[in-house]
């Protein structure tokens, strides 16, 4: 990474706060939420249980051998964006699965005041999914999409959705086979996103857009469809697209959850430093959790919890970007 990319990022702090200032406030708590749900221990999400959209505790989900999610608790309180950021095969997928009742799983769950193993149907009326693979009759044409979402969901609202069209190149009488592959993304996301959901969860949404589309999809989704009442959770691997947008995030390794913490408070806590060239054996002594050589001697430092004063004096130091922090966190999963 060069030198000085970070020091005025796209994704930095001040633009962060600016991003999410519309989402900080919290609904009241829902009638219809799960009071019958564990208390949750103290390492997790300040929000906890009450005002939670998703509470998760101790899932357990075992594919043959493997543990795609291995004893994992979270709660993901209402009025928020998500990250959920992970290497491959890490749960991201089964994680969803699990709060949208695609798979059976041990633990408990609740998802806006239901299980989604028993009552599936009845939630299915407050949450919206975007997969990652768009699968839309080949036949069907863009007009016809609109007219099957309208007659099926109760909360479509035409109007938004030819409101998202209008900023694609698709034209009401073209079919699904002579759409490029992106194109049929944003169909997909145009009739999804005007679905009035208390949840949106998106497994990676915008696979195969380009980066055009890409930037606008994720302003869209804050712009116009996010607003208090509502809860994205979004999983993707392009984190500096999406960081931008996110209140919290979740990061997990191996079906744990590592990191689950408030963009701010990631802002706070994680402080990458510029040592200067001569101060290298000082800063390691405060224990750096990642490190990597810049040319002309200097090296960058990724810190956990150490003194914003103490860093100061090894040399210039900024918030990490998502993707730096993500990277060191997760060292040596590919090994
Ligand atoms: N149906 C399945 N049968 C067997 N193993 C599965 C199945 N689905 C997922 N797994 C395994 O569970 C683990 C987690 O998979 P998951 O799809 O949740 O990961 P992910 O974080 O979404 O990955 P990616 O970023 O690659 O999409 C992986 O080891 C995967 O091989």
């Amino acid at each position: 990474m060069a030198a000085g990319r970070r020091t005025h990022p796209p994704a930095g702090p001040e633009h962060r706060r600016t991003a999410v200032q519309r989402p900080q406030g919290r609904c009241a708590v829902n009638a219809a939420f799960d009071t019958t749900a564990p208390s949750p221990s103290p390492a997790h999400n300040a929000a906890g249980a009450t005002g939670s959209v998703v509470t998760a505790r101790n899932l357990r989900k075992v594919y043959r051998s493997k543990a795609a999610l291995n004893d994992t608790s979270f709660d993901i309180p209402t009025g928020r964006i998500v990250g959920l950021i992970g290497p491959n095969g890490a749960g991201k997928t089964t994680a969803l699965k699990a709060m949208l009742g695609l798979i059976q799983f041990d633990g408990h769950m609740s998802v806006l005041g239901r299980d989604p193993r028993t009552q599936r149907d009845d939630l299915m009326r407050d949450v919206c999914f975007i997969a990652d693979v768009a699968v839309l009759p080949r036949w069907m044409k863009v007009k016809d999409a609109i007219e099957f979402v309208s007659g099926v969901h109760p909360r479509f609202d035409r109007a938004k959705c030819q409101s998202y069209l209008d900023k694609t190149q698709l034209t009401p009488n073209m079919k699904v086979r002579e759409m490029s592959k992106g194109m049929i993304v944003q169909l997909h996301l145009a009739l999804v996103m005007a679905i009035d959901a208390k949840l949106l969860v998106l497994d990676e949404p915008t696979l195969g857009l380009d980066i055009l589309y890409r930037k606008q999809f994720y302003q869209r989704l804050l712009e116009d469809y996010f607003d208090e009442e509502k809860t994205i959770i979004v999983t993707t691997h392009q984190v500096e697209e999406i960081e931008h947008i996110l209140t919290d995030v979740m990061f997990i390794r191996d079906g744990k959850i590592v990191i689950d913490a408030p963009m701010d408070d990631i802002a706070n806590r994680y402080v990458e430093v510029l040592v200067d060239a001569g101060k290298q054996d000082e800063a390691r002594r405060l224990r750096p959790i990642d490190e990597r050589a810049l040319p002309f001697g200097k090296t960058v430092m990724l810190f956990d919890g150490i003194d914003q004063g103490q860093l100061s004096a090894l040399g210039e130091t900024r918030t990490p970007g998502l993707a730096d922090l993500f990277v060191a966190t997760m060292k040596g999963t590919y090994a």
